[in-house]
């Protein structure tokens, strides 16, 4: 069935399969996980809990937390291969690049043999990706070796201390903890599609998960946080801002980190990191991002009636928190592997190999012409 309103390109409001991992915009807006409201999770959940609830189908109790915790920081630890690998890949390399081959050489070195290790399989991913692009960030930055099997307490703190060789503000770590809540798991969208088409041919989930990588790193997707951020540290001032989008728009020009293929109104995940980039600008005393931001919210709704999506706010929130540009987009990979991989298992679960047809529009048939007669 296609939805009128929304038009069938790109396969807009065709139901492509069943999901019983998250609703997006089924009141113009919401989001849920296995049926648990973000705004909820964002608020008093931890991101490992989120983590369990999508590769368990359940909220963890109070032990089986600990225990799940414990193995992931068992598992930040890089295998020497995988060193040699990431040592090998240069500093001008794009760091989504760096997540997919890191990620497809893990899928080399520790296998997936049969489907009963879905779990563990996944769980090393959760634990390592913050490990496989800080190593090689810091080495190819920094010129440094440094160890990634840290004692931090959660996901998000593991990166902020292997990006920055210092333990995390309680602040930091908590945005940290909410941003990785609100990129965990999106439904249908490009990336996790892209696993479950992967999945439905039986392949292993580390080709699952290199696919979605390749996909989530395009500026409609995920790299739209990056794109968002180049744009608002080009702007002197709010009203610098506004001049820039006005004649943005007026060129038709793309303004990334606003629209979005299903969300109509709003995008609930903004509200939420919008209210935590506020709060860090203050902690780190910002009167210009943040001011500028508001001011592009206001714009592109006034004219255009469109509103930020997940990536706007998120720009200025990581740049706060001093995590370099070209790193936006591997966190939410570290964040969104828990979702792909949930789908993973879904379709996995329930398969049927995904082969849509085509609307033939080509020449009609006719003979071939041999090569001198061309
Ligand atoms: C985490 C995420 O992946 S969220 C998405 C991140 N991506 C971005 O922020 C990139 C910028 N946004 C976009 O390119 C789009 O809004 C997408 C890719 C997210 C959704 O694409 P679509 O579903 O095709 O958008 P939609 O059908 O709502 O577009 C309606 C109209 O608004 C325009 N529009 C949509 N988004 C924007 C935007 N950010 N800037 C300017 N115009 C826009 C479209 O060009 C279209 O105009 P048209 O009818 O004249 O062609
Ligand atoms: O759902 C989408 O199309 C894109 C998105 O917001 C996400 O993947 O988080």
């Amino acid at each position: 069935m296609v939805d009128k309103a929304l038009g069938g390109a790109g396969l807009r409001g065709q139901v492509a399969g069943q999901t019983a991992l998250c609703t997006v915009g089924q009141t113009g807006s919401g989001l849920t996980y296995c049926g648990y409201d973000i705004a909820e999770l964002a608020e008093k959940a931890q991101f490992e809990e989120v983590s369990f609830l999508l590769s368990r189908g359940e909220l963890p109790t109070a032990a089986e937390l600990a225990e799940y915790k414990a193995k992931l920081k068992s598992l930040r630890g890089l295998p020497a291969a995988l060193k040699t690998v990431l040592e090998n890949i240069p500093k001008d390399a794009h760091p989504m690049d760096v997540m997919r081959t890191g990620c497809s050489m893990l899928g080399n070195l520790e296998m997936e043999h049969d489907f009963s290790q879905a779990n563990d399989a996944i769980d090393r991913m959760v634990a390592v990706f913050p490990s496989i692009i800080c190593y090689w960030y810091r080495f190819t930055h920094d010129g440094v070796r440094i160890e990634t099997q840290t004692d931090d307490d959660s996901v998000g703190a593991h990166f902020l201390t292997l990006l920055h060789d210092k333990a995390p503000s309680e602040l930091f770590a908590q945005v940290m903890n909410v941003s990785l809540i609100l990129y965990a798991e999106h439904e249908f969208n490009a990336s996790t599609f892209t696993g479950r088409v992967c999945a439905s041919t039986l392949s292993d989930i580390h080709s699952c998960v290199t696919g979605a990588i390749g996909t989530l790193r395009g500026p409609l997707h995920g790299g739209a946080n990056e794109a968002a951020m180049d744009m608002i540290e080009g702007f002197k001032d709010a009203d610098h801002a506004e001049q820039e989008i006005m004649g943005m728009l007026e060129r038709k020009d793309k303004i990334m980190g606003f629209g979005h293929a299903i969300y109509r109104e709003s995008d609930p995940r903004n509200v939420i990191i919008k209210k935590w980039s506020e709060k860090l600008a203050a902690e780190v005393g910002d009167d210009v991002l943040y001011p500028v931001s508001v001011r592009c919210e206001e714009i592109m709704w006034r004219e255009k009636k469109l509103f930020c999506n997940a990536d706007f706010f998120h720009a200025s929130a990581y740049h706060f928190m001093g995590i370099p540009t070209k790193l936006f987009t591997p966190i939410f990979v570290m964040s969104r592997v828990t979702g792909w991989t949930a789908h993973v298992k879904e379709q996995r679960a329930n398969n049927r190999i995904i082969r849509p047809s085509a609307d033939y529009t080509g020449p009609e048939a006719r003979s071939y012409t041999p090569i001198e007669s061309r």
